[in-house]
């Protein structure tokens, strides 16, 4: 694994590479931590990528406090601009903020999205008189489809679950296909009921794409159990709040919250079908 430090323009980039299942069995704790949990993405002033070989995902962070931040094309892109051969997605799960992109100014609030296609040369991640918490996504693009900011009311709306099963919860669908168009970004945002702490319970797999979840609304000092891996080999990561964690395409991404939170899922690959799941009945993990 290496690490990119650019102090002068102010983004830092991380490479994971995929992996096999049959080498994760073998992982120890600190390993799948360090294959897969993406621990800090809001380092002040700066934006923070991970480049995965999981189909070309890019998650990562932008946190502008006194600076606003430019997204630079990193060394794994080989490209000129960030957004030459690439689309973005971005939740801002903090106070109001500003995102430019190619000179068009969008102000982005709390739970809002933007979607940003294929081509712009020039996109800045502004701080208002508020903090903004922007977590991005990035996947590949073969064509330019028209940058859109999507509010919650715009969003595809879906309770799932059950109190009786502590899985209650909502799913907003910000970025999927029924909102917009992308060429294969998925990006939105699920909130735990009060007193559920499951999500994703059931679980599924998709080997269609991969998937990156990153939670939120935690209380001080609490944590949620991520659970992953092939539904008959399964294994845990205990994340803290802000943390974000890979799922491989063969895996589970399920999580147990110890208190009440939120979650941005986003993900890309074959299709553009949120529905194309390989459902798991629990009675079946292992
Ligand atoms: O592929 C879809 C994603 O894993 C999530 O949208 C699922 C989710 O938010 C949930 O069930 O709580
Ligand atoms: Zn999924």
């Amino acid at each position: 694994m290496r690490s990119i430090q650019k102090e002068e323009i102010r983004t830092r980039s991380e490479f994971r590479y995929a992996h096999h299942p049959k080498d994760v069995k073998g992982y120890t704790t600190e390993e799948l931590r360090e294959h897969f949990l993406i621990p800090e993405l809001f380092v002040k002033d700066q934006i923070s990528l991970t480049y995965t070989m999981y189909d070309r995902y890019i998650p990562g962070g932008a946190f502008p406090v006194s600076k606003s931040l430019k997204l630079e094309a990193i060394d794994e892109l080989k490209a000129d601009n960030f957004l030459d051969r690439r689309e973005l997605g971005v939740i801002n799960f903090g106070g109001k903020g500003k995102i430019t992109v190619d000179g068009e100014s969008y102000e982005i609030g709390h739970r809002e999205a933007l979607y940003v296609g294929r081509g712009p040369k020039d996109v800045v991640f502004e701080a208002t008189d508020e903090q903004p918490y922007f977590y991005i996504n990035s996947a590949p693009a073969h064509k330019s489809y028209p940058t859109k900011k999507v509010t919650k009311k715009e969003a595809e709306v879906v309770e799932l679950g059950d109190s009786k099963y502590s899985n209650k919860r909502v799913i907003n669908k910000l970025l999927v296909n029924s909102v917009i168009d992308t060429c294969q970004l998925q990006m939105g945002m699920t909130e735990l009921q009060e007193g559920n702490i499951w999500n994703t319970m059931p679980p599924h797999t998709h080997e269609r794409r991969l998937e990156v979840y990153f939670y939120f609304d935690l209380a001080e000092g609490q944590t949620v159990s991520h659970f992953m891996g092939q539904p008959q080999e399964t294994r845990h990561i205990f994340l803290q709040n802000h943390q974000a964690v890979i799922s491989p395409q063969w895996s589970i991404h399920a999580g147990a919250g110890i208190s009440i939170l939120t979650f941005i899922w986003g993900k890309a690959g074959e299709n553009l079908d949120y529905g194309d799941m390989d459902k798991v009945s629990v009675d079946e993990l292992k």
